[in-house]
């Protein structure tokens, strides 16, 4: 299957959590962002799911280190419902965007003035799989439009999906040195989980760096 090259990028508290169970999410420190955003402006695209769309209100550019507008990547939601706010800040200018969104869901939302709306500024589609996106489509989708390296910046939901179908090449997690706790707190990868640590998806340490106080690990996921 053709695909883009796929860097799984998050901070998380030594506990695992990527955000409370309120929602705050400030992990990383100054220099770890620095570090996504040299990693942002290397990548062709950018992914996440619309459950950080709706959590965060992301942008999703280039913005914490010298950039020229035209190195911002583009952006991409898995929002299998289309739930994507209008005045969410990843449908502005700044950047090109696409949706993607499950058949199921695509009459519906093609037939409102939130379609409409979108198309005038200039966001792009993709419709595949039937309740879900499928990823694999997707991919290769976006392969076929000239995506050779994409980030993907979570959350917890699409990280294990991702994952999970074998779409993932290389995770990069910076470590906080911070405990939240929570049962409820989003952790790293969530989705149903594996039964057996025999499916546990296997991975080999690239790389261990320090940045300030964060620990950032590097590994390529075994296929
Ligand atoms: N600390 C960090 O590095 C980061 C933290 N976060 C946190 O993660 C949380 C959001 O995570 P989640 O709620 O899990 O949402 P998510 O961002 O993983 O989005 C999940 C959604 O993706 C969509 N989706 C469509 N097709 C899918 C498929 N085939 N498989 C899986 N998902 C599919 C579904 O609509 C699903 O509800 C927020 O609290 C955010 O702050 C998010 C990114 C980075
Ligand atoms: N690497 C990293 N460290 C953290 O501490 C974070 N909270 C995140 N979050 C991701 O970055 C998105 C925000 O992007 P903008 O600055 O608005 O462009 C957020 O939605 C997560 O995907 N990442």
């Amino acid at each position: 299957m053709d695909k883009p090259y796929v860097i799984l990028n998050a901070a998380m508290t030594l506990d695992g959590k990527i955000a409370t169970h309120k929602g705050s999410s400030n992990i990383s420190g100054k220099q770890d962002l620095k570090r996504v955003h040299e990693l942002r402006k290397e990548v062709d695209a950018i992914m996440v799911g619309i459950g950080t769309v709706l959590a965060d209100d992301p942008r999703l550019t280039v913005h914490k280190i010298d950039a020229n507008p035209k190195d911002n990547p583009l952006r991409i939601v898995v929002d299998s419902k289309a739930r994507t706010p209008i005045a969410a800040r990843v449908t502005n200018k700044d950047a090109n965007t696409l949706i993607a969104v499950a058949n199921d869901y695509k009459y519906d939302f093609i037939v409102s003035n939130r379609y409409e709306s979108f198309s005038k500024r200039g966001i792009d589609f993709f419709f595949s799989g039937s309740k879900k996106v499928d990823l694999k489509e997707l991919m290769n989708h976006l392969k076929s439009i000239g995506v050779k390296k994409l980030m993907l910046e979570g959350g917890s939901t699409l990280n294990f999906s991702m994952v999970k179908e074998g779409l993932i090449d290389e995770i990069r997690i910076c470590i906080a040195p911070m405990v939240v706790g929570g049962v409820n707190a989003k952790t790293f990868f969530d989705g149903e989980g594996f039964s057996t640590m025999d499916e546990a998806i296997k991975l080999d340490l690239k790389e261990v760096n320090h940045l300030g106080k964060d620990l950032i690990l590097t590994y390529y996921v075994l296929k």
